[in-house]
């Protein structure tokens, strides 16, 4: 019997989400998502999707991804579908800065681990949980193959010129600094979804991709290679996020030490976690802003029209880069559901063949759809996006090749 199921860890700096797929036919046999780990208030809920059962949801602490990790293999095992099942094929986890070197998927070693291990102080939020989720499944099933798959990949074809900031460069090249770019799985799942949309060839097509979740980022994509993204160095660059400035005059960063006598930490805190939308009006779901602004909250407006403003200008930029553009797609939480992020976010740019129908954004579907109006010049999209299903898919390819040769 050869084994085709892979379980899928992403693992984010206070969740830990999971998908357990057989690779036959791409079927789903559980999701689940651990949150607010470390907190007293941890939640788990786990949903069988075979024969139809209901989810089941657990409460209290748990401390760490190592504990979150221990705590959904016995879901799992609950189920019948343990880590310990010969039908197993390998874990999958995202991982999320690679650096340079990892422009592909890659099977674990202690070598592999040592250079992710070397990356977290420029994915201080991801990469520690990252490893955490990995050294623990390996505890669990020591002889498993276990794959990585880096959100930076997609991002290494960026020219020179977008990759570069304007800095010493000896500086620059002495400690790594460059623009890596990130959620490229989703970046890349997602164009050539666009792709298939349009009923075209990745290869033949420009898209614009906007990764709206709690984390954002836009890339370029041109005929099917990423030419420019928004995150850089660290997922802090570039749009605003559910409590990420994104872009900041680095000025800011001085003027915070010398004035407020704010310490690195304290000024990486306040910008990584108490910025975005949550640092302009308390709330980082998009959901709850938009309920306020309906209620005429001002603060919720602010934050609102702070973070289209930003989406605009990232479109208006990517258009100039592309230079043609066949389609601007949507996806991650408030892409595939915010219409009226949508909407606002593409108003007014009719001279640039862009424009959104009213009764095809209100639509509500997991599907992909068009919501331009017939004829017009650009395809607007909303496209869901599956990281776990691409990291599952990439991870059995690998696992597959690496088999057929031994
Ligand atoms: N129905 C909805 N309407 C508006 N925004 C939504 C809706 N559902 C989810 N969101 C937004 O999506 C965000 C989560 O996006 P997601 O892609 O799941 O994030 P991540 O994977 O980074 O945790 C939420 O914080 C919320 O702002
Ligand atoms: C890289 C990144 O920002 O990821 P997430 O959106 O999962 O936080
Ligand atoms: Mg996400």
């Amino acid at each position: 019997m050869t084994a085709t199921r892979v379980l899928v860890l992403n693992s984010g700096s206070s969740s830990l989400k999971y998908q357990l797929l057989d690779m036959r036919d791409a079927a789903r046999l559980a999701t689940g998502l651990v949150e607010r780990i470390g907190e007293a208030t941890s939640r788990l809920v786990h949903t069988p999707l075979a024969g139809g059962a209901a989810p089941r949801e657990r409460t209290g602490p748990i401390a760490d991804h190592d504990a979150a990790l221990k705590a959904v293999a016995g879901e799992l095992a609950e189920d019948g579908l343990g880590l310990d099942s010969p039908e197993l094929a390998a874990i999958g986890h995202r991982v999320v800065h690679g650096g340079l070197r990892f422009t592909e998927p890659t099977v674990i070693t202690d070598e592999v681990l040592a250079e992710i291990e070397r990356l977290v102080p420029v994915a201080p939020l991801h990469n520690p949980a990252n490893l955490t989720g990995i050294r623990t499944a390996q505890a669990l099933r020591p002889e498993l193959p276990q794959v990585a798959v880096f959100d930076t990949a997609f991002h290494t074809t960026m020219p020179e010129a977008a990759a570069r900031y304007a800095i010493d460069v000896e500086t620059a090249d002495a400690h790594r600094i460059r623009r890596y770019g990130f959620h490229g799985t989703s970046h890349a799942y997602v164009s050539r979804a666009t792709a298939r949309l349009l009923g075209k060839d990745p290869s033949e097509v420009n898209v614009i991709v906007l990764h709206l979740g709690n984390g954002a980022s836009a890339s370029a994509v041109e005929g099917g290679r990423c030419v420019e993204t928004s995150m850089g160095l660290t997922p802090l660059e570039g749009l605003v996020m559910g409590t990420r400035s994104g872009d900041i005059d680095p000025a800011v960063t001085f003027h915070l030490k010398r004035v407020a006598g704010m310490s690195a930490d304290e000024i990486d805190v306040l910008l990584n976690k108490r910025s975005g939308l949550v640092g302009l009006c308390g709330d980082n779901d998009m959901r709850e802003i938009r309920r306020r602004v309906d209620e005429g909250d001002e603060r919720a407006k602010l934050a609102f029209d702070v973070y289209v403003h930003r989406l605009r200008k990232y479109i208006g930029a990517y258009y100039a880069v592309l230079g043609r553009v066949d389609a601007v797609a949507f996806t991650a939480g408030v892409g595939e559901n915010a219409a009226p992020v949508r909407e606002a976010a593409i108003a007014g740019l009719d001279r640039l063949g862009l424009a959104v129908d009213p009764d095809r954004n209100a639509v509500r579907s997991g599907e992909a759809r068009l919501i331009s109006p017939d004829g017009a010049g650009v395809a607007v999209a909303v496209v869901p996006t599956d990281e776990e299903l691409e990291i599952a898919r990439q991870t059995h390819e690998l696992v597959k090749r690496v088999n057929a040769r031994t």
